[in-house]
């Protein structure tokens, strides 16, 4: 039977999504068509009835804003937003800032699916050298972190992000949804998909198959352990919701089809 019920939801589009490059850990803002999907996905939550006790996001603009104006359009801009860094998005180590259609003309479309979506690949770390390598670790945010600069990733696969997401689940967000208070998460494609694979049981071959749009709000009904009990539910037009996810997935395709 279902007890909670918690809202999962990857930030709106930001402008590296429209450039198809791997965004990651650097910090983008939403694009104008993302703070659109962030305001659309706060009007259906406000008028479907939700309201929000907290909001957890990642360290990263893009969720942040997104939680922002979601709760602006809810007109609950004042529901307590907690930051972790462990919500973050996976990160691509050296594919980084890499156009997605440019790396499958050059590895092929098969290869890039594998980076994207398999569970254990973990991609060649981001050295030093890397463009990005500064700008994301000369970060002031990230020295509010709770480990030390030097121990934060360089690289993950998925299974990595829950390894690091799964501790904060269990005592951060979990408690708040065990005391009754309806919580969104505001958060990214892989850290949602590595919670959805906890919650939801699913296994390593599966959650290959499993992709997030980008500003559309999943419903998803928990037990008293925090398991779901039924199929995931994306709110909004079915329709526009499966282009949505083809969209996402043709990012891999070595040309674009638009
Ligand atoms: O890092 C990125 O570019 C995307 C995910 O990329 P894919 O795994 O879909 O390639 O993350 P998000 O836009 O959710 O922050």
């Amino acid at each position: 039977m279902s007890k909670f019920s918690l809202l999962l939801l990857r930030h709106g589009e930001g402008a590296w999504n429209k450039e198809n490059r791997f965004c990651s850990w650097v910090d983008q803002k939403l694009s104008g068509d993302g703070v659109k999907e962030a305001q659309d996905c706060g009007r259906l939550l406000k008028e479907q009835g939700y309201q929000f006790d907290m909001v957890f996001t990642s360290l990263l603009s893009r969720s942040i804003q997104t939680a922002w104006v979601v709760l602006e359009a809810m007109g609950q801009e004042w529901v307590p937003l907690v930051k972790s860094w462990r919500l973050n998005e996976r990160h691509y180590g050296a594919l980084i800032g890499v156009n997605r259609a440019e790396m499958a003309q050059k590895h092929g479309e098969e290869k890039v699916k594998l980076w994207r979506r398999s569970y254990d690949l973990t991609p060649p770390p981001i050295e030093e050298s890397h463009p990005y390598f500064l700008e994301i670790y000369n970060d002031r945010r990230y020295s509010t972190c709770d480990v030390p600069i030097d121990k934060l990733p360089r690289s993950e696969s998925l299974k990595e992000v829950l390894d690091r997401l799964l501790p904060y689940w269990n005592s951060a967000i979990a408690p708040e949804i065990r005391k009754g208070k309806t919580v969104l998460i505001s958060a990214h494609g892989n850290s949602c998909r590595a919670l959805l694979k906890h919650l939801e049981g699913i296994s390593d071959e599966d959650i290959a198959k499993v992709t997030l749009p980008t500003g559309v709000p999943v419903l998803l009904e928990l037990d008293e352990d925090l398991r779901t009990v039924r199929p995931r539910l994306l709110l909004g037009d079915q329709a526009e919701i499966q282009a949505a996810i083809k969209k996402v997935e043709d990012q891999g395709k070595a040309k674009l089809s638009n």
